[in-house]
């Protein structure tokens, strides 16, 4: 579980997050929408312990992030727009290293089964990563996360360049986190996926998240309108 409680970013007299409080249970998929600096990475980079609240608290499973950096990075998975992988390496043996870097080992059947479940087709598992589509690449972060046994993923625009199947696939994988309990936190700028994925919406701006909703409660459309609505004034 994920929780901000009155958290505040400041670059000296820049506000990059403002008072933000939000909650992510197990089981929900919560999508900040926002506009270019509207303190969407701020958010996850506060949550992941990149950078140190001004004030205010993020908090996983109840531990302060700032004060138990060991405990909470220790639960959860963090896949970035663009996923840190060695080109020279496998599929398989980028997940390995990963994996061990955890102190995760699993063995060579395991570590093709993570890959395998998490969409990745056989034929690449044993080649270089440098001959990925970015798609397979989030893949690979996915099937980290699970070799992680995470229970809260972090998302700074995963789906950000990849054509709709790859990113409808995506998607399913995260529908399939969110029914083992994962508590899912994505950073995104598309409406559509956060309506058709995300069981909460929030929308920001100027560091403020100016809308939290269920995305049940809303249409497309009505989401369309009020994001634009809120870009505009
Ligand atoms: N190290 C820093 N020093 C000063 N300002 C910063 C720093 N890091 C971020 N900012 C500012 O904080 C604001 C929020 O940035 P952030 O990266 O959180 O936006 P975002 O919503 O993720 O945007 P995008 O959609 O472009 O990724 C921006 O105005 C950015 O310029």
């Amino acid at each position: 579980m994920l929780k901000a409680t009155n958290l505040t970013k400041k670059y000296g007299n820049f506000t990059a997050l403002n008072a933000l409080n939000l909650s992510v249970e197990g089981g929900d998929i919560f999508c900040l929408l926002g506009a270019n600096g509207a303190g969407k990475s701020t958010t996850i980079n506060l949550f992941l312990n990149f950078i140190e609240p001004t004030t205010g608290e993020a908090a996983i499973n109840s531990l302060n992030v700032t004060q138990y950096p060991g405990e909470t990075k220790q639960v959860l998975a963090y896949i970035p727009e663009n996923l840190m992988l060695y080109s020279n390496l496998t599929g398989l043996e980028n997940l390995d290293f990963f994996c061990g870097l955890g102190g995760k080992h699993y063995s060579r059947e395991q570590l093709e089964g993570l890959l395998e479940q998490s969409g990745l087709q056989k034929a690449f598992i044993h080649r270089r990563v440098s001959s990925y589509s970015k798609g397979m690449r989030q893949k690979v972060g996915i099937a980290l996360a699970r070799a992680r046994e995470a229970s809260v993923l972090l998302l700074d625009e995963p789906t950000s360049g990849l054509d709709p199947k790859a990113s409808n696939e995506f998607s399913e994988l995260l529908l399939e986190m969110k029914g083992k309990g994962v508590a899912t936190l994505m950073a995104t700028h598309d409406l559509f996926r956060a309506k058709d994925t995300g069981t909460h919406i929030g929308i920001m701006k100027e560091g403020v998240l100016v809308e939290q909703f269920k995305s049940g409660d809303v249409s497309f459309q009505d989401l369309e309108k009020l994001y634009l609505r809120h870009m505009h004034n």
